[in-house]
């Protein structure tokens, strides 16, 4: 990406997407096209597409979506299916129309199988059924894996899909019920040492294993894999089933390559903290997936590895929740 070429950032204001901005604006680039969702409601294709008329992106980061914690989730499945569907439906044929040079379209490690192999590699995408807990949110980034696929077929665009880890970091979401793990438990340490409450309740059985990525991490993977020469990043496009009889989507998984169980990490946020009690389950909350570790070793092939270690982003993260409490 030349620094005069115009990239819209889908969702600039999210988690991955303000991380996506600030590793752009730190390599120089001049113009990014921000909208935010007041600004340009992303369900809505009309307004998409003439945004995308009228603005002529060459780059499309895809970062907007519906997002949340297992909880939400599991609560509201019918908005992460309808919202994520429409969002990148309208983003991916808005690009095409556009004549947009490349997308990085971004999904989740959660398309994968329930109880798929450990580390996940991208070929055991649809060869066994999704955890019951996030299928709607799954659902709708396969069918945005698919729908890449299909428009690099029908139309010969380059249109890559990245499937994150579980991500935390700079600006994510503190809320107490609706957020991921790492903010969740940020909160309620932090809560807990500031009232001397003697325990803090971690949701499930402590068992299941996650992998953790920091999204400065997430967003450098980004910006790396657009950056890419031409051959490198359409080997990473896949193929055409049709003509190979190979089954290769345009697919990444972007890690750590390393796991903890949610105990482990519950005692790693507890130190970073600084909080003297004990830690309960509830096992009434949901666990979700046992094990979620990507094998990275297609990205780690292209060239890119991980930098930041979860202690390290953990310490960041909880100096982002003290700011964020700080501003209300
Ligand atoms: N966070 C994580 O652990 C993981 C995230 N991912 C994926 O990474 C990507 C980025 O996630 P993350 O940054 O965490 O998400 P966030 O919720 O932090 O950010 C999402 C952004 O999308 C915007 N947005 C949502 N709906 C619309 C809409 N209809 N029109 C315009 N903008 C909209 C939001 O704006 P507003 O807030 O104003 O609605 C927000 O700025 C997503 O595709 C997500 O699925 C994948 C794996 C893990
Ligand atoms: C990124 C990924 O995020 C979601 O899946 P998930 O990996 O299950 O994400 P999570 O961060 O919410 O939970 C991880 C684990 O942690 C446990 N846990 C303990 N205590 C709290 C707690 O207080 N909050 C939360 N949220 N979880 C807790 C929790 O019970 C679970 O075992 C998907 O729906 C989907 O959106 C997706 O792709």
């Amino acid at each position: 990406m030349d620094l005069d070429e115009s990239i819209f950032v889908a969702g600039h204001r999210g988690l991955v997407g303000s991380a996506i901005v600030r590793r752009l604006q730190a390599a120089g680039h001049r113009r990014l096209l921000l909208r935010t969702h007041a600004e340009l409601d992303l369900t809505d294709a009309a307004a998409t597409r003439a945004f995308f008329a009228a603005e002529r992106p060459r780059h499309v980061f895809l970062a907007a979506a519906k997002v949340g914690g297992i909880v939400a989730n599991n609560d509201f499945p019918a908005d992460f299916i309808r919202e994520n569907l429409a969002i990148q439906t309208s983003v991916i044929d808005a690009a095409w129309h556009a004549g947009v040079e490349r997308l990085l379209f971004l999904g989740s490690s959660c398309i994968y199988p329930k109880h798929a192999p450990q580390p996940m590699p991208e070929s055991c995408l649809l060869t066994g059924p999704l955890e019951p807990t996030n299928r709607a949110y799954a659902l709708a980034k396969i069918a945005g894996i698919e729908m890449c696929w299909s428009y690099n077929r029908q139309h010969g665009t380059r249109y890559l899909a990245a499937m994150p880890t579980n991500l935390y970091g700079a600006g994510d979401n503190y809320h107490p019920t609706n957020s991921h793990v790492i903010p969740a438990l940020l909160r309620k340490f932090h809560e807990a040492k500031t009232r001397g409450e003697p325990s803090v309740t971690v949701w499930g059985s402590g068992t299941p294993r996650r992998e953790f990525l920091c999204s400065d991490d997430m967003a450098d993977a980004c910006v790396f894999l657009m950056n890419l020469p031409d051959e490198r990043f359409d080997a990473l496009l896949g193929s055409d089933e049709a003509k190979t009889g190979r089954f290769e989507p345009p697919l990444v998984n972007v890690g750590v390559g390393e796991d903890v169980t949610i105990a482990e990490l519950a005692e790693l946020v507890r130190r970073t903290v600084g909080y003297e009690g004990a830690i309960v389950y509830d096992r009434s909350k949901p666990d979700g997936t046992p094990r979620k570790l990507m094998d990275v070793s297609r990205l780690a092939a292209a060239g890119w590895r991980a930098s930041t270690t979860l202690a390290d982003g953990l310490a960041l993260a909880y100096r982002d929740f003290l700011a964020s409490e700080a501003r209300r």
